[in-house]
Formats: structure tokens, C-alpha cells, sequence
């Protein structure tokens, strides 16, 4: 059966390119034969070769191998991943020694031996399509690197205590340290860690997030070390883990506070070794990616050891930054909703829209559970349903929130809940839905973990179901 490869032949002998083109047609898929070199460009620019077999010297007499070299330094000029093999007289190694330093990948002498011709030919049609997939990965990941960085966002703000935020998050960026990022659901936790990474030697390559909140225990290695085919009962093929993908960039553990203590000791020992063992495999693999981490959990509680590791909380916590909550940034609340205003104004092609002083009245002295995510959807919400220019406070539907401060509770505040769902709302399972979400945010203070964990859910189904409702 022929190799699949194609291979360009040059040389200026007809018997050689007759010969030769008979010998590799039986083993090749592909093979082209060119008698002046001054074709190669074209044949470089018309196709894409695995292999190129060139010979040193051209023309009658010639022997000192200098065409040879011009030439091979051309294709590389050209293309610098080609596999070239020179071709060389009978006795001339010194001369083929100095091509491959010069970068050739091999040679064969002539008159040549079929056999060797065809094994050699063979290694570097491998080689070939190896640097070709090589490269085309490359790619993808530039494409990717690209995709990734594109989700940056906006970070508005004027108060005071984000200053200092954005203040450290200035002066670590740059620098390879593993980053914590504390604070509320809804504060930004994310979309700091993305500046980080953007404003750091790293922006250029993958920013890739692990929801540790939303993996299971059972996929938690698989899903950061990945596996090899065959590794556990459903593992059909070879996967990357998460922290390989984000080679050479920015690996972002979000929630990494919900981790239970025995995955948080396999999460320490990979930070330390810096290498992974992808499941079935038996090599380590090194890898180079920066650590931010972020989680809505306490500090008080990250330093309980009954629930975390005081090891791995100082592996992360090089530098630590705390994300006020909105209620604590009133200068920010104004500001951030006009963003969001404009944004949904443009996206559901409503004519320009302003909040009157009520609503940012309204809006000030709002607590904000849910924080800037919340006050997204409050304003998504409004413009959506809004029937005239000018909002006011009873467009943003927040007179029948809690407007009392009370801080993040950790654990779901027992029976006063409320009403049960279907009081209101008869038998729509939408509207019943969308109620019970409401409560369950409500009741957890918008922790998102806590909350889709008393409604069944994922966090990432709960945030779905947020999206769709306008939560
Ligand atoms: N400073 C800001 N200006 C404008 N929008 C912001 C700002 N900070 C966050 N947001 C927006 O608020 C929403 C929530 O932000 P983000 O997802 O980063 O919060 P988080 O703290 O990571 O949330 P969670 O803990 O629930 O994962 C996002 O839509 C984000 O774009």
C-alpha cells in the first residue's frame, strides 16, 4: 500500500528523475520531479510537499555542492519547515555533513540503493506531515489564544477602593505570581482575572477557565490532567486536561473555595511539582501556566483547616486582591448602570435611554445581593420592558427586594423562606421555575454555588435558567 506524502524530486539528470519518479510513484502517493531549480519557488507556491529531494550539484561538471547549498537555503527561505534531503556524489559526505548544518534533515549518495532511498524517503515524509500538524496546532492555538482573549470586559469604576484594586492589580499583572481573587458573587472575580492575564507577558496566549464549583469529584482529574484512551470506561480517546490547554498562558480556578479537602491536596501536589499525570499515562508531563485562582468563599473560612488547606490557600495567595461588594462602592452603582443602559439599549434597538434621580436614588440605597451581576439584569430587565424614554425607579423592580444589609450568609438561613411557589402563580412550570430560582437566589444572598445546589442544579444550569429569566 502507498504512503500518503508528496515528494518533490530535483535534479538535472533525466535518468535520475525518470528512475527516481518510477522507485517512489510504487511507495508514494504523490511524487513531482523538477530538472531546473529555478522551478522550486513555483512548485513551493503550487504545493505543499512532506518531502523534497534536492541535489547538490547541477550543471555538467559541477561538484562542489555550492548550487546545492544556495538552493536548499532557498526552500528554507521559503519555507522553513520543509524536510529537504540532499542528494550528493558517490564519496561526498563532508559536503552532505555541511548541508544538514546547514539545514537539511538527511542525504543519500548516488548511485543510490532503492532501499535506502525509500526508507529515508519515508522517515521524512513522517517528519513532514509531523512539522505540518505541528504548525497547523500552532495555529489553532493562536486562533484560540485570540478567541479567549476576546471575552475581556469593561471594568468601570471611580471609588475609591477599586482604585486600589485595579492599583495591585497593576503591579502583579506583569509579574508571574499566582494571584486570589475574594470576593461576593457578582463582584468582577472573573473579569479582573482576565485583566490580569491580558495586562501580564501571557495576554498573547490561552486564558482558560475550570469552574472547580461545577466539577465533579469523579471528573476533577480527568478534566485538569486529562486521560489517555482507555483509562476508565468511557475514555474513547486521548484528552488534554485543562491545565496542558493552557500552556503557556493563564489557567483561572474559579471556586476553587467549594474544592473538598482531598481534591484540594491533589490540586496542592500538581501547583508544587509543576507536572501533571494525565490518568492511564505513566510519564509526568511539565507544564508553565500562571495560577489565578478566585472564589466567593470568606477569608475566615479559608483559614478554618477543617474546610481548606492552609498550604494550598498560601500556594495561591501570593498576592490577594478583595473585591468590594457594590453595596460598599456607591460611586460605582451609577456609573456601571449607565454602561449597562447604553449596552442594552443597543442591543434591543431602544432610542436613547437615561435613568431619572429616582432610580439612581432607588439604586444607591439598594444592597445588592447579587452585586454587579445583579445589577446587569436589573437594567437588562428594565429596558427590556420599559415603555418610555426616562426610567424611573419603578422600572427597575426593585421596591419589592430586601433592602436590608446583611452580609453573605454561608449557609442557607433555615425555614423563614417564604411563601411556596405556586401561591402566586398558578400552574405555569415557567413561571413556577422562574419563582423558585428567585427564592433560592434570594435566600442564599445570590451565592451561586449554595443556590443551585439546593435547586439540583449546576451552577452553569443555574446560570443558564438566570440568563433566560433575566435574573
Ligand atoms: N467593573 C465592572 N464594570 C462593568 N461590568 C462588570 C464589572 N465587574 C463585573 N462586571 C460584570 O458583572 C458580571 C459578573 O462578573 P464576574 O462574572 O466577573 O463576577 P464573579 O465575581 O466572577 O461572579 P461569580 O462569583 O458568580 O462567578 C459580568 O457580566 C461582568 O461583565
Amino acid at each position: 500500500m502507498k504512503q500518503p506524502g508528496r515528494i518533490l524530486l530535483v535534479d538535472d539528470e533525466e535518468d535520475i528523475l525518470v528512475a527516481g519518479k518510477l522507485l517512489l510513484k510504487r511507495h508514494f502517493e504523490d511524487v513531482e520531479i523538477c530538472n531546473r531549480p529555478e522551478n522550486i519557488p513555483k512548485l513551493l507556491g503550487d504545493f505543499d510537499f512532506d518531502a523534497i529531494l534536492l541535489d547538490m550539484n547541477f550543471g555538467p561538471g559541477e561538484s562542489s555542492g555550492q548550487q546545492g547549498y544556495l538552493w536548499l537555503e532557498k526552500i528554507l527561505s521559503i519555507e522553513p519547515q520543509a524536510v529537504v534531503i540532499m542528494i550528493t556524489a558517490h564519496g561526498g559526505v563532508d559536503v552532505a555533513v555541511d548541508a544538514m548544518k546547514r539545514g537539511a534533515t538527511d542525504f543519500i549518495s548516488k548511485p543510490w540503493q532503492n532501499d535506502k532511498v525509500v526508507s529515508t524517503v519515508s522517515t521524512a515524509v513522517k517528519l513532514g506531515r509531523s512539522r505540518t500538524e505541528a504548525s497547523a496546532l500552532r495555529h489553532t492555538n493562536k486562533c484560540l489564544a485570540q478567541l479567549s482573549n476576546q471575552h475581556a470586559q469593561p471594568i468601570i469604576s471611580q471609588s475609591a477602593k477599586m482604585k486600589d484594586v485595579l492599583s495591585v492589580v497593576q503591579r502583579s499583572a506583569p509579574t508571574d505570581a499566582n494571584v486570589l481573587i475574594l470576593g461576593e458573587n457578582g463582584t468582577g472575580k472573573e473579569v479582573i482575572a482576565r485583566a490580569i492575564h491580558s495586562q501580564s507577558q501571557r495576554g498573547e496566549q490561552v486564558f482558560i477557565t475550570v469552574d472547580l464549583g461545577a466539577v465533579s469529584e469523579s471528573l476533577f482529574e480527568s478534566e485538569l490532567f486529562g486521560h489517555k484512551k482507555g483509562a476508565f470506561t468511557g475514555a474513547n480517546e486521548d484528552r488534554i486536561g485543562r491545565i496542558q490547554a493552557a500552556e503557556g498562558g493563564t489557567l483561572f480556578l474559579d471556586e476553587v473555595g467549594n474544592l473538598p479537602l482531598h481534591l484540594q491536596a491533589k490540586l496542592l501536589a500538581v501547583l508544587a511539582q509543576r507536572e501533571i499525570t494525565p490518568l492511564g499515562a505513566n510519564k509526568p508531563v511539565p507544564f508553565n501556566v500562571r495560577i489565578v485562582a478566585a472564589t466567593n468563599t470568606p477569608k475566615q473560612t479559608l483559614l478554618d483547616d477543617n474546610l481548606f488547606r492552609r498550604d494550598l490557600l498560601y500556594r495561591l495567595n501570593t498576592v490577594e486582591v478583595t473585591l468590594p461588594p457594590l453595596r460598599e462602592r456607591e460611586e460605582d452603582i451609577a456609573i456601571i448602570a449607565e454602561h449597562y443602559l447604553a449596552y442594552y439599549s443597543r442591543k434591543y434597538h431602544k432610542s436613547e435611554l437615561s435613568l431619572d434621580a429616582g432610580a439612581i436614588e432607588v439604586m444607591r440605597r439598594y444592597q445588592w445581593p447579587g452585586n454587579i451581576r445583579e445589577l446587569q439584569h436589573v437594567v437588562e430587565r428594565a429596558v427590556i420592558l420599559c415603555q418610555s424614554s426616562v426610567l424611573t425607579s419603578a422600572d427597575l423592580q426593585l421596591a419589592a427586594h430586601d433592602q436590608t444589609v446583611s452580609p453573605p450568609a454561608e449557609k442557607a438561613p433555615s425555614a423563614s423562606v417564604g411563601k411556596e411557589p405556586t401561591d402566586d402563580v398558578g400552574f405555569n412550570l415557567e413561571d413556577i421555575e422562574k419563582q423558585t430560582i428567585a427564592r433560592a437566589l434570594k435566600t442564599y444572598r445570590y451565592n451561586i454555588s449554595h443556590a443551585a445546589k439546593a435547586l439540583g442544579l449546576t451552577r452553569a444550569a443555574l446560570y443558564r435558567r438566570m440568563e433566560k429569566y433575566g435574573f
